[in-house]
């Protein structure tokens, strides 16, 4: 079972995760991260830029995003492309050739999965993966039905998805169809994984994902398979769970030979 922190807010969500991505780049500067888009993430990376502008070095941590539309022109504002250099490379001053997302453009595209898993092996794999969820269950866009051996490929937007999207573009035709993305396979070959939710409207997505049977209908509950995961979340986020009082009690009680988090 993954270990579940509630949080009072999204800002101290983002500032524990920061701490555990900072401690991770004390032990090895070359860490890989796990990038996630949305607005789940957004925390994280301030808590991170705060850091960075207090001096926090991050030069040299390595990313790699989950997931990119496919056929939006890179330059595009809503191509995970930008939103990546916008949210996370420039505010965290990193190396914008260390961070990787996979290539959306129609031209090669049957090959970009294979390319993008190439590129996560040779770089030693993700260390500490960052994970929304969306309202279907999905992690980075795979969604529901996908296996949970999946590997880097294409995959088609659920109406649901498109429409959860929606308020990025101008409308909900606008919004691709189809997406590239790390599959759940991928996903729990990372060394960690941290996902996060906030608001009520995550809130039976993430009482599966944690706590309901494992179904690759609901996908983010690949995530109980894997040995290392933390699942963060606000409280209306965390809601519909039935064994709250549980991971309160261990989160307060936890060892303090430990790390707070991962
Ligand atoms: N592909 C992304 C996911 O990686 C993200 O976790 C999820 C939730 O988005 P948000 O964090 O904006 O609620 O949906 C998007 O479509």
């Amino acid at each position: 079972m993954a270990e579940v922190i509630i949080v009072g807010s999204r800002r101290a969500a983002g500032a524990l995760v920061a701490e555990a991505i900072e401690r991770l780049v004390a032990a090895k500067a070359d860490s890989v991260l796990g990038l996630a888009t949305g607005d789940t993430p957004l925390p994280v990376y301030r808590a991170l830029a705060e850091r960075v502008r207090a001096g926090l070095d991050l030069s040299s941590l390595r990313g790699f995003a989950l997931d990119e539309y496919v056929g939006l022109p890179v330059a595009h504002p809503q191509s995970y492309h930008s939103v990546i250099a916008n949210e996370v490379v420039t505010p965290l001053k990193l190396d914008p050739a260390a961070v990787h997302v996979p290539d959306g453009r129609a031209l090669g595209i049957e090959t970009a999965g294979e390319r993008y898993e190439d590129a996560i092996l040779a770089a030693g794999g993700v260390d500490l993966q960052l994970l929304g969820i969306g309202t279907d269950g999905h992690i980075g866009f795979n969604e529901p039905g996908s296996s949970f051996a999946s590997l880097t490929r294409v995959k088609t937007l659920t109406r649901q998805t498109r429409a959860d999207n929606a308020r990025f573009f101008d409308s909900i035709d606008d919004v691709p169809v189809h997406s590239i993305t790390q599959g759940l396979g991928t996903i729990l070959r990372a060394k960690r994984l941290v996902l996060l939710a906030f608001g009520a409207q995550k809130a039976h997505a993430v009482a599966a994902a944690v706590e309901g049977p494992l179904t690759a209908s609901l996908p983010a509950s690949a995530i109980q398979l894997h040995p290392r995961a933390t699942v963060v979340v606000d409280e209306e986020a965390a809601s519909m769970l039935v064994e709250q009082e549980y991971y309160r009690d261990a989160f307060a009680q936890k060892p303090t030979w430990g790390p707070v988090i991962v």
